[in-house]
This record gives structure tokens, C-alpha cells and sequence, in this order.
């Protein structure tokens, strides 16, 4: 059982801004974790094949207008039958492990219940495949596809699913728990919470404030729980989280821009990273949304619960939020802005420097809890040319700029132990659709080929050992 002591703050060293220059996988400590990530229901298709029942996000894509040009899961880019090819291309690239997420509704197909062998048999496969490579699994409990039928019964503003989400991490760490010996229980919840029971942009498309808390707190609440089965089925197994964190920055250094920052750097970050890793919700928060839920939802002993001890933390970064007081000052209302950065294909700015300042961040506050970056990666418009290459150059200079932060935190001290690109293969970008390229592997989404891009073959080199600039 990890035994990390919260340093509380910690006096990182400095490091200059940018230390442009030669880049290699010796500026990382050599048991550093080199991988590529994906998602089940992102990439697998065959819904309705080896016995998988219907998720919130087969009922949310095949909803009118909330996923563009009315795409979804049903095919993906068929990783359920293609999985060996894809093991082969990930050993073509040299990664060390795999990050993979299970999908709830395949091995229990109305969310509680007997295990549908076929799925269970199916990720099987998929680890076996994976070690024959000698690439490590990693596995992700769950990655958004609630089973519809939890979601008919409330879904994640209601406890129950909690207790449900227990009982499904029971069920794949008996089955993969033999071999897989790291677990990530949650990914982002921040997103299933929020754009899924707030926005209403994500699965399962409610726009309910108080149900989206209730929501937070029962999947941190499972999360927790799935960390105690966890533990009880596969002792030597590493186990963690990923949060996907962002720097808050202001956009000028006006009046009421340290209150925005602080806002947003509590809904977007604290409000998840206090109750993992301290036990408590952070009070400035709770004020901030009184008016929205007296938190009623919070039994005495959940918060003992979700502080669960971990082996690492994983971090999913992407870009910086960059905030200002919105047009009512001291209403609480934030405007979102940018600094005219490059942006990617999703509009997020390229922010290299975000991702040492959130890294650097996480370790000065919450201690000296391993880091693991579970996704990092960019969309770009992506084209096979003629001679069947796909150059992806901005892509190759997002890895390059985000690894050499990367390396900038660990010499000012932070322990990061990993790091997964996203992703491994063009794929569902939810409410997106297949309109944003992630992959450093491009897929052909009418044929199923795959295609190397430059930047797989970039980060393929820069395993093997190859220096790289940046
Ligand atoms: O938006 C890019 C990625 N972000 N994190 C969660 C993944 O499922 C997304 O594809």
C-alpha cells in the first residue's frame, strides 16, 4: 500500500521557460512508461456483438444533433475484431505499455449481474495479445460507457451506481486481474460529470447543475469503492485515477481576474484533486456553488472513502484555461478568452508550458504522489497524400514541445513515471464525431487501413532512442 506523505508545498527548483534544444528518452529516468491510449468505446465498434448491452453513448449518438454528421460507436474503427493488427502496429512503435479502457456494458450487459463471458473472454484476448508483444496493459475501468440500463435507473447522480460500479470492478479485476497489474478506475470524471449531467454536451446530454454535483461525488464515491475491491483482488496491483487538470491563467491582471482564476481553477481542478487526494472538498468551492446544491448528497463516511490511497496519479493535459471576469463582475460569471496562440484542429490553444505548470502544480500541492501522463496529444487535419504518407507536422512539434516539458518537471523535481500519447489511432471524438484526428496512426474510416503518420514514426524513433529537437 503506497505510503506517500503530503509534503504540502514544496519548493520545486526553476527552470528557465524554454530550454529549446536536443530531446531524448535519456532525459527521462529509464523506468519511465513510454505508451499509447485509447478508449472502448472510442475505437471498438461491434455495439451489438459478443453479447454488449446499449450505453448512454449509443443512446446519446443516436440522438438527432448531438454528435456532428450524426456519427457514432456502432463501427469505430473495428478494434473488436482488428485487435491483433493493432497490437502489431503498437509493437511497430516500440511502446512499452498500452492504455485501454474496458467497457462496462460488455462484461455486464444491464450495468449489474452475472458477467457476459463473451466479454470478459474478449479482453482476454486483448491482454494476452499484449503481452505476447511484451507490451504492458494498462487497463481503465471505466471511460464514460455507462450501461444504459444504470442510467434508465438514474445514472451517476444516483448512489446506487456507485455500488454498481464496485461490483463491475470486482468482476474485471477477477478476470484480467492475474495479468493486468494497473488499474485506472476513472477517466476524467470532471467530463461525465459535468459535460455529461451539466452541459449536456457529452452522454447523457442533462443540463441539471445539481445533478451534475451529485454525479461528481458518486463517481469519486466509486471510485473510491473500486479501489478497496481492487486492493482485495489484486494486491500487487498499481492503481490510480486520471483527472484531466488545466493551469488557469488570467487574462489581464484587472479587477475581479484573480476571483475568475480562482473559480475556474476550483471547478476544473480542485474540486476533484481535493476529495482524492485530501479527503475534503474544497470550502471555497462549496460556497461557490450553494446556490446550486447543499451537497445533501454526502454521507459521513464518502469522503474518507474516495481518498482511497493511490500508486499514481494520471494526468490527461491538453491546453491551458486562460479566464476574465465576465460582463457582471462579482456575479461569479467567467468568460473564457485565449493569449492568440496556434490552436489545434478543437481550437485548443498549443500550450507546452501548461502542461509543466500544471505537473510542477499538482506536485508542489498535493505532495509527492507519482504522476502518470495518461493522454497528451493533438487534432490536426489529417491527409494520406498520394504516396500514401500522412505528414503531420504540427503534431510531431506538439509531442516534441509537451515531452520537453515533460522533462523540464522532472528535473525540477516532479515524479512523473509515465507518459500515453492520444492516441494511438484516429477514432470517436465524441460529440466531434470522427471530424478531430487524434492518432499518430491514421485510419481510413470507409476502408479501415491503417496509415503511420509522420508523428508515429517520430515518436516510433524517439523510442528507439532517437535525439529529437525541438
Ligand atoms: O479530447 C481528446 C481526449 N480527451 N480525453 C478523453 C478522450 O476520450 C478524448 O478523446
Amino acid at each position: 500500500m503506497p505510503d506517500h506523505q503530503d509534503l504540502g508545498h514544496r519548493d520545486l527548483q526553476n527552470q528557465p521557460d524554454h530550454d529549446h534544444g536536443a530531446l531524448s528518452r535519456g532525459d527521462f529516468p529509464p523506468e519511465f512508461t513510454w505508451g499509447v491510449a485509447t478508449s472502448s468505446y472510442q475505437i471498438e465498434g461491434a455495439t451489438s456483438e459478443g453479447g454488449r448491452g446499449p450505453s448512454i453513448w449509443d443512446t446519446f449518438s443516436a440522438t438527432p444533433g448531438r454528435v456532428v454528421d450524426g456519427d457514432n460507436g456502432d463501427v469505430a474503427v473495428e478494434h473488436y475484431r482488428r485487435y491483433q493488427q493493432d497490437a502489431d502496429l503498437m509493437a511497430g512503435l516500440g511502446v512499452d505499455a498500452y492504455r485501454f479502457s474496458v467497457a462496462w456494458p460488455r462484461i455486464q450487459p444491464t450495468g449489474s449481474g452475472p458477467v457476459n463471458q463473451a466479454g470478459v473472454d474478449f479482453y482476454s484476448r486483448l491482454v494476452d495479445a499484449l503481452l505476447e508483444r511484451g507490451i504492458t496493459p494498462w487497463a481503465t475501468l471505466y471511460h464514460w460507457d455507462l450501461p444504459q440500463p444504470l442510467e434508465d435507473l438514474g445514472g451517476w447522480p444516483s448512489r446506487d451506481t456507485a455500488y454498481r460500479f464496485a461490483e463491475y470492478a470486482a468482476h474485471v479485476a477477477d478476470a484480467l486481474g492475474d495479468r493486468v497489474k494497473h488499474f485506472i478506475t476513472l477517466n476524467e470524471p470532471w467530463c461525465s460529470a459535468f459535460l455529461g449531467y451539466g452541459s449536456g454536451r457529452h452522454a447523457p446530454g442533462r443540463s441539471d447543475g445539481a445533478a451534475a454535483l451529485a454525479a461528481a461525488h458518486h463517481l469519486m464515491l466509486g471510485h473510491g469503492l473500486a479501489v478497496q475491491a481492487l486492493r482485495e483482488r489484486v494486491p500487487d496491483a498499481q492503481v490510480g485515477i486520471t483527472l484531466n487538470l488545466y493551469p488557469v491563467t488570467g487574462a489581464h491582471d484587472g479587477h475581479g481576474v484573480d476571483d475568475a482564476v480562482r473559480r475556474i481553477d476550483g471547478l476544473s481542478n480542485r474540486w476533484f484533486l481535493d476529495p482524492v487526494l485530501r479527503g475534503a472538498y474544497p470550502k471555497d468551492v462549496v460556497e461557490d456553488v450553494a446556490h446550486i446544491s447543499d451537497l445533501a448528497f454526502v454521507a459521513d463516511a464518502d469522503l474518507e472513502t474516495i481518498n482511497a490511497p493511490l500508486d499514481f496519479l494520471g494526468v490527461n493535459y491538453y491546453t491551458r484555461h486562460v479566464v476574465a471576469p465576465g460582463a457582471f463582475p462579482g456575479t461569479g460569471l467567467v468568460e473564457f478568452t485565449d493569449r492568440g496562440l496556434p490552436t489545434t484542429a478543437m481550437g485548443w490553444e498549443v500550450d507546452a508550458d501548461g502542461l509543466f505548470d500544471i505537473l510542477t502544480r499538482v506536485t508542489r500541492d498535493y505532495g509527492d504522489l507519482p504522476l502518470v501522463m495518461t493522454e497528451n496529444g493533438a487534432a490536426f487535419d489529417d491527409e494520406v497524400g498520394a504516396d500514401g504518407t500522412v505528414h503531420d507536422p504540427r503534431r510531431i512539434d506538439f509531442l516534441a514541445g509537451h515531452l520537453a516539458a515533460a522533462a523540464r518537471a522532472v528535473r525540477a523535481g516532479v515524479p512523473l513515471r509515465g507518459y500515453f500519447a492520444w492516441s494511438l489511432m484516429d477514432n470517436f471524438e465524441w460529440a466531434e464525431g470522427y471530424a478531430k484526428r487524434f492518432g499518430i496512426v491514421h485510419v481510413d474510416f470507409d476502408t479501415q487501413e491503417r496509415t503511420v503518420k509522420d508523428s508515429g514514426r517520430w515518436y516510433a524513433a524517439f523510442l528507439a532512442g532517437d535525439r529529437t529537437q525541438y
